[in-house]
């Protein structure tokens, strides 16, 4: 579950990204995001994340309110999460495989068990072909599908993701889309973060539209 009880964020400069939120995800939902550029979705997601923090009020993910846990206790929330970037963040000095192995690793994961939830995240993208490959060979699709590979490798409750179709045309982008909602299915809570409400529609969800960092009809 995920609540946002009167959260504001303000970043150093004194801007506002977000005034007042009030609103619940409750555990296994799918919920869109929408927001013209600048409306403060990235900030919402890393508020959730604990990758930013909140000025004011409380931001509660399963449970815990990150504003009040301390740094030491962030990894064990962020193990749960899975995150999907706008800018990717893929690394294109090791292999697709590496990519993937990465949150493992940081996780501590063994290293045998960590090898064969690779390769079933690479498998689930349809990827499992292209695992010795270096990121930069792969498609722009392609890349994506590598991010959602990383992003669930180690089965996190949460997934969130921030304009995971945005650069894709329409029938790839609905291939991804087909992804998120087969993780649904298997009681993953997922938000995902689009200024394009069109794909939205199509399926029929909650969709939270944020202006200006405050949430409209
Ligand atoms: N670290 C930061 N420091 C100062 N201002 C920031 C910072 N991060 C974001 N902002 C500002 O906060 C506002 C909301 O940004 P945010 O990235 O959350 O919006 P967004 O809806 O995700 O937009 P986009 O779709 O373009 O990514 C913007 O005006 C942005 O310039």
């Amino acid at each position: 579950m995920i609540q946002f009880n009167q959260v504001s964020k303000r970043y150093p400069g004194g801007f506002e990204a977000l005034k007042h939120l009030t609103f619940r995800i409750e555990t296994g939902e799918l919920v869109f995001l929408a927001g013209h550029s600048g409306a403060g979705k990235s900030t919402l997601l890393k508020l959730i994340a604990g990758i930013e923090r909140p000025s004011a009020g409380a931001v509660v993910v399963n449970g815990q309110n990150l504003a009040s846990i301390t740094r030491q206790s962030l990894p064990f929330v962020r193990r749960h999460i899975g995150l999907i970037f706008q800018d990717h963040k893929i690394l294109f000095d090791r292999s697709v495989f590496d990519n993937v192995m990465l949150p493992l690793d940081i996780l501590g994961y063994d290293r045998r068990d960590a090898g064969k939830r690779v390769r079933a995240a690479l498998d689930k993208v349809g990827l499992l072909g292209r695992e010795k490959l270096n990121p930069i060979s792969l498609s722009g699709g392609e890349q994506q599908r590598l991010c959602i590979a990383r992003a669930v490798v180690h089965r996190p409750a949460i997934l969130l993701a921030d304009e995971p179709t945005g650069n894709l045309d329409r029938d790839y982008a609905h291939d991804i889309m087909e992804l998120f909602k087969s993780f649904h299915q298997v009681g993953v809570t997922i938000l995902i973060a689009a200024h394009d409400e069109s794909l939205m529609a199509d399926y029929g969800r909650r969709i939270l539209r944020l202006a200006h960092g405050q949430f409209t009809q």
